[in-house]
């Protein structure tokens, strides 16, 4: 089952296009991560999800339904934004009583135990959180709400280190306990190696690569060899992306099959390395055959 689709979505800002062409199948009950350089257009495309943005161009849907299209639809989708917002006036306890009136499906002993174990003093105004707290009740909201999927802006960026783990900790428990879906935007690839299952790399407005984390390393290849022009490879050998020396080459490319040219030497690549190649050179197809010294 698909929780998300999108077909030929695209938005623009005035002129400007921050989403284009793009097309997704993200699979339910999967925690997808979704990376990319500042400015890819991550955010456009959750608030796109969340149904807070309009499409310029295309079409998507979640869980089957058109974003934000009215009650049933907007209980089915939690969105937690990049900058954690929260109602200032209003005591930690109380964004949990609001919580629980407006949403269906409302985990009260999740929310509660949740805000007891971070610490929150629930009489404290959200106002005089800090940005991590502030963050924590953020997320404590979009994971009771136990919705469908669950769309997640940078959610541990403002988190210390160990808050982040065991955030990331709550969201793998929702996942398997609840078969929540989530996407989640992150520059944290550590984090995202360890929860997710699913990647999509949106570099310069458009989806560069996506698919199954699993697949997708099974399917990418290092290869080290004397230095030679990446023209020459196998038309099954998608070029990634490149580095040259006076003397070696160092290629990342995408392929079914096995690697028989025994010039090579070939090496499994990593989440790290499979979305620096990726968010390191958009032009995939024509790599750059400058020297690297
Ligand atoms: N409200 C807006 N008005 C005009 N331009 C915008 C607006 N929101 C975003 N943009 C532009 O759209 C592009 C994509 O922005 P977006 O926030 O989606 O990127 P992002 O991948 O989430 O970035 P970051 O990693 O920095 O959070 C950027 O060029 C940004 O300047």
């Amino acid at each position: 089952m698909t929780v998300l689709k999108a077909r030929g979505l695209g938005r623009k800002y005035q002129r400007h296009w921050a989403l284009t062409g793009c097309e997704l199948d993200i699979p339910a009950g999967h925690v997808t991560g979704l990376v990319g350089p500042n400015g890819a257009g991550k955010s456009t495309l959750l608030r796109l999800a969340a149904g807070m943005l309009e499409p310029s161009s295309g079409t998507i849907e979640v869980c089957g339904g058109v974003p934000g299209s009215g009650p049933a639809q907007l209980a089915k989708v939690g969105f937690v934004a990049q900058n954690t917002p929260v109602y200032t006036n209003l005591t930690v306890a109380e964004h949990l009583r609001l919580g629980a009136r407006l949403n269906p499906g409302w985990d009260d002993k999740l929310a509660h135990d949740r805000i007891a174990r971070i610490g929150l003093d629930p009489g404290l105004a959200a106002g005089r959180l800090s940005g991590g707290q502030r963050a924590q009740l953020a997320l404590t909201l979009g994971i009771a709400k136990r919705p469908e999927l669950l769309l997640l802006d940078e959610p541990v960026a403002s988190l210390d280190p160990l808050a982040r783990r065991e955030f990331l900790q709550d969201l793998m428990e929702a996942v398997a306990e609840h078969g929540v879906s989530v996407v989640m935007s992150s520059h944290l690839v550590a984090d995202l190696e360890r929860v997710c299952d699913h990647l999509v790399v949106l570099v310069d407005a458009r989806v560069r690569v996506t698919g199954e984390v699993e697949e997708l390393l099974a399917t990418h290849r290092r290869l080290t060899g004397p230095r030679r022009d990446v023209d020459t490879l196998p038309a099954d050998q998608r070029v990634v992306s490149a580095r040259h020396t006076d003397r070696q080459s160092t290629v990342l490319v995408r392929t079914d099959g096995p690697i028989l040219d025994p010039a090579w030497d070939v090496g499994e690549v990593d989440l790290e390395d499979l979305i620096l190649a990726y968010m390191a050179n958009p032009h995939v197809g024509r790599p750059s055959l400058g020297v690297v010294r």
